[in-house]
């Protein structure tokens, strides 16, 4: 049965979006203490990024309410008091723990969906719900609160801020939103351990690697420990190496419960999902759910 919840409710003992008793649950639930989950530099290369076996996407859609969805959603950009339609229609669900990719050609909209998703832009038409509220019914400091909270945005450019350390990178969504009771700054360290830079925490990322700052970006993404990760072509920036030790944190990630969506335009980065969403035009042309 879907709960409705509203946003204004989430103070209350057990509602997901400000629980305090478990905040670090699914952090030391998918990254146990002690493993570090980057590949090691030193193995010979070789994507081989098998995937554990996972529920069918009917079992599990059969059994929860999906975590995304996406309903009857368009989206317009206004130039010069002109309509630019950039999405139509868009009805798209995922599932809690499902790794969705998201392909398609150049300005297609993958960016505009995903921005919708995580709640950075709202639709012209349609709904998005993200584990069952409703974008149309919060307020932006609601939204805001959701977004910071439940949705970790990695990008193709890192997006780190450069006067800052790696460390102050990952705590710095905390200063905005947090979860009560958690200790932000061992949290931050912790999540920079497991992503193997212990020893580059108080660099600076002009002083780290491509791969390097992508599994800071990834630390920072998971510091709020949210439900959702959201990676606009993560890999993009990377060498063929450093891609495939990224999408092995992504699919650990994914394997331990996380739900993920990306955007690639590389197909074989695409075939480690469960499932890949192509949008042309701002339409969905295959869903195979
Ligand atoms: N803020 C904006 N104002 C006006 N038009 C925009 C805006 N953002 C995006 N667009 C347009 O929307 C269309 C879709 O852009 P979007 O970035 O979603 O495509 P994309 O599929 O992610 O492309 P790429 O693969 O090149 O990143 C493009 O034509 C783009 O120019």
């Amino acid at each position: 049965m879907e709960t409705k919840t509203s946003i204004n409710d989430v103070s209350a003992p057990g509602n997901s979006i400000l629980e305090t008793g478990t905040e670090n649950s699914r952090l030391e639930g998918q990254l146990p203490s002690g493993e570090n989950i980057v590949t090691s530099n030193e193995e010979p290369f070789e994507c081989d990024l098998r995937r554990l076996a996972k529920p069918q996407s009917d079992e599990i859609s059969l059994t929860a309410a999906p975590i995304i969805e996406v309903i009857d959603v368009k989206k317009s950009y206004f130039l010069g008091g002109v309509e630019v339609p950039i999405l139509h229609d868009i009805n798209l669900k995922v599932q809690e723990g499902e790794f969705l990719a998201i392909m398609g050609p150049s300005g297609s909209g993958k960016s505009t969906l995903m921005n919708l998703i995580g709640f950075l832009d709202r639709p012209t038409e349609g709904k998005i719900i993200i584990k069952g509220l409703d974008i149309n019914k919060l307020s932006d400091k609601e939204v805001a609160r959701l977004r910071g909270l439940e949705i970790g945005f990695i990008f193709q450019t890192f997006n780190l801020i450069p006067r800052l350390t790696a460390l102050e990178n990952v705590e710095l969504p905390t200063y905005a939103n947090s979860r009560s009771g958690v200790n932000t700054h061992e949290r931050a360290k912790e999540l920079l351990r497991l992503v193997g830079l212990e020893d580059r925490m108080h660099h600076k990322p002009g002083e780290l690697s491509g791969g390097q700052s992508q599994r800071v970006a990834i630390a920072r993404a998971l510091i709020n420990d949210p439900a959702i990760l959201l990676a606009d072509e993560p890999t993009g920036n990377l060498d063929s190496k450093t891609g495939c030790e990224i999408l092995n944190i992504f699919k650990k990630l994914n394997e331990d419960g996380r739900t993920i969506v990306m955007i690639t335009h590389d197909p074989e980065i695409a075939g480690y999902a469960d499932r890949i969403v192509f949008l042309k035009d701002g339409i969905i042309q295959s869903n195979a759910e």
